[in-house]
C-alpha cells in the first residue's frame, strides 16, 4: 500500500466477500473472496468485463443485496445501519428522476422526505444546483433535459443529504463520449470539493484511470480481484490529463491486466 493511503482512515472494509446466486444444484458463484479496504476521501473504481460481478459487489456494499459469506463494515458498522442513517448516496446507470417534479424538486426530495421545510434546505439546494451547473434549469422537468443533465440531477440528489460516501454504478455509460468526458471532469471536481469517498463501477479503462485514486480489476466467473492499481497523477485532472504519458502508460498496464484476467480464465 502506498504510504499516503496508509495514513488515511479506513472507511469501508470488505473481508472475504462471496456471493452465490441460485438454488441448490443450480448455483453460480458470482463473487469469490473479495477483500479490500477503501479509505476516507478515496475514489475507488471497480473495473472488469461484463458479468464479472461489479454491480453485485456495489449492491452488497450498499445493503441492496446480502453476501453469501464474508463481511462488510462501513465505519465499523453493518451497511444496513449506515443505510438507515442515510450515510451514503447511490447513483445508477439510469438517473430515475420523477418526471412530474422539476429539477429543483427532484433534488429536494430526500430533504423533503426527512421532514425539512423549504426554508431550511433552500441554501443547500441552491448550492447543489450550482455545483452541478443547473441553476438556470432548476424549473425544467426531466423530459426537457439532455441525458447528461439528467445524470447531473441524479448526482445532486444523491449529494443532497451530504452523505460521506457515494456509490455510483456506471453513471455515465449511456452518454456520448463528449458528455462523458465533461461529466468525468465535473465529478472529479465535486469529489475534490466535497471530500466524498466514492466507489465507482466502470467498464471503461480511461474513465476509471481518469477518476480514481485506485482501480480494482475483477476477473469473471467467478469475480475475483485480479489486481489493484494506484493512480499517481495527484489531484490535478483536466482534459489534458488523458493525453499525458503517465495516463497512457497506466491505461496500457490496466488493459494488460484485464486481458490477463480473461485469458487465465480461458486456460
Ligand atoms: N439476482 C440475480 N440472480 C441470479 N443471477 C444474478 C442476479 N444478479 C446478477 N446475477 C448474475 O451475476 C453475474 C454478475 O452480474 P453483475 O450485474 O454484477 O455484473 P457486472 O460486472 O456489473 O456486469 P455489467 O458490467 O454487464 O453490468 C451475472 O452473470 C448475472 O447474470
Amino acid at each position: 500500500m502506498n504510504s499516503e493511503l496508509s495514513r488515511q482512515k479506513v472507511e469501508i472494509s470488505l473481508d472475504g466477500v462471496c456471493k452465490v446466486f441460485g438454488k441448490k444444484g443450480r448455483q453460480v458463484t458470482v463473487l469469490q473472496d473479495i477483500t479490500f479496504d477503501v479509505h476516507q476521501n478515496e475514489f475507488v473504481s471497480l473495473l472488469g468485463p461484463s458479468g464479472c460481478g461489479k454491480s453485485t459487489l456495489l449492491r452488497i456494499m450498499a445493503d441492496l443485496l446480502q453476501p453469501s459469506s464474508g463481511q462488510i463494515l462501513i465505519e465499523k458498522e453493518h451497511p444496513r445501519e449506515v443505510r438507515l442513517r442515510r450515510k451514503f448516496g447511490i447513483v445508477l446507470q439510469q438517473p430515475t428522476l420523477f418526471e412530474w417534479r422539476t429539477v429543483q424538486e427532484n433534488i429536494e426530495l430526500p430533504l423533503e422526505v426527512l421532514g425539512q421545510s423549504r426554508s431550511e434546505y433552500r441554501h443547500t439546494v441552491d448550492q447543489l444546483l450550482d455545483t452541478v451547473g443547473l441553476t438556470k434549469f432548476k424549473d425544467y422537468y426531466p423530459w426537457q433535459l439532455s441525458g447528461g443533465m439528467q445524470q447531473r440531477v441524479a448526482i445532486a440528489r444523491a449529494l443532497s443529504l451530504d452523505p460521506p460516501i457515494l456509490f455510483m454504478d456506471e453513471p455515465f455509460s449511456a452518454l456520448d463520449e463528449f458528455t462523458k468526458d465533461k461529466l468525468q471532469i465535473e465529478l472529479y471536481a465535486i469529489k475534490k470539493k466535497t471530500k466524498k469517498t466514492i466507489i465507482f463501477v466502470s467498464q471503461s479503462v480511461s474513465e476509471a484511470v481518469f477518476l480514481s485514486d485506485r482501480v480494482i480489476i475483477l476477473t469473471a466467473h467467478p469475480g475475483r480481484i485480479h489486481s489493484i492499481h494506484h493512480v499517481g497523477f495527484g489531484e490535478e485532472r483536466t482534459a489534458q490529463t488523458r493525453d499525458s504519458d503517465p495516463f497512457q502508460a497506466l491505461s496500457a498496464a490496466i488493459r494488460t491486466s484485464l486481458y490477463e484476467g480473461q485469458s487465465h480464465k480461458a486456460e
